[in-house]
């Protein structure tokens, strides 16, 4: 099966971009996987497949794969680029364009400047929607947010805290956002493998890090579920911003420095709205099920 396939990335969020409104795909998690693989594959962060929409309010589906194969509800840079894809493989030429992800509707706008902006859907603060088990937990209001304490395990931060205080947000895909003195020194990697994958998170989590520089601009590192760390995560600077204005931290709009680039993020009334670009790097064919005969088995 040979898929046409475009690579491209948003501030450094990578994708492999499939179109499967000409001819129907057929993904699957082996299939994801191998495309992503960055040794033996194509190599990706994420998997974005644009589809026919199912409902009459949306133009097109808009579909994500992690690198490790799972189908997620959201991504913020993929977003962007989806937008440029549709245009520039001429599937539309409609500006602003609505797209169905799995929670409903989001609306992409391409602006005169190349960048896009998005109107990223339904946000919520409730522990259930990531969801996550407060069961017996510490809660402390802050502002407008409340942080859960989750206790760390000594072996994912050898001498360092043994706890850290989470906010919890769902932009229909599940983020806890911690801050922090400096982004550069704080343990990404130890600590953000061990929230993904804590029991707490019955569908795991991507975990943020944001160091607070002033009330418009922060820096930040995401640990992206199902994809380890990324240079940007488009959701989790969302995710990030709400949670910095409700714990009185930030004020909108803020400037998102992340190792890919800036992500500009706007809260108008419940609504969060990203720009930032979206960049086409090559395209190609690939015989996927060569591909994935040519990995190594799964234990
Ligand atoms: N890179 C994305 C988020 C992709 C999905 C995420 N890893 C998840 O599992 O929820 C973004 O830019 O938002």
């Amino acid at each position: 099966m040979t898929w046409p396939f475009t690579k491209m990335h948003g501030a450094g969020n990578d994708f492999i971009v499939l179109d499967g409104v000409r001819s129907p795909i057929q993904m699957t998690a082996a299939r994801a996987r191998a495309l992503a693989d960055r040794h033996l594959g194509i190599g990706a962060d994420q998997i974005l497949l644009v589809e026919p929409a199912t409902r009459p309010d949306a133009d097109f589906r808009y579909r994500i794969f992690n690198a490790d194969g799972s189908e997620v509800e959201h991504c913020g840079n993929g977003a962007r680029c989806f937008v440029r894809f549709v245009h520039e493989q001429g599937l539309s030429s409609k500006n602003p364009l609505r797209a169905e992800i799995a929670t409903g509707v989001i609306v992409l706008d391409a602006t005169a400047d190349g960048r896009v902006t998005v109107d990223m859907g339904l946000t919520c603060y409730e522990p259930a929607a990531l969801p996550f088990d407060t069961t017996g937990l510490a809660s402390r209001p802050e502002h407008a947010d409340t942080l859960w304490e989750l206790p760390l395990d000594e072996a994912a931060t050898p001498g360092g805290p043994a706890s850290v205080l989470l906010s919890l947000v769902a932009i229909s895909n599940p983020h806890a956002v911690q801050v922090v003195d400096d982004v550069d020194t704080a343990p990404v990697g130890r600590v953000g493998p061990y929230i993904e994958s804590h029991p707490r998170f019955a569908k795991r989590v991507n975990a943020g890090f944001m160091q607070v520089v002033d009330r418009h601009t922060i820096r930040l590192r995401v640990h992206e579920r199902g994809a380890g760390e990324t240079l940007a995560c488009g959701t989790g600077a969302c995710a990030a911003v709400a949670a910095g204005i409700r714990r009185g931290l930030l004020d909108s709009p803020v400037a998102v420095h992340t190792r890919g680039g800036v992500l500009d993020i706007a809260l108008l009334g419940d609504s969060l709205r990203m720009t930032g670009p979206a960049t086409t790097v090559f395209s190609g064919t690939v015989d996927v099920d060569a591909l994935v005969a040519s990995l190594p088995a799964q234990p």
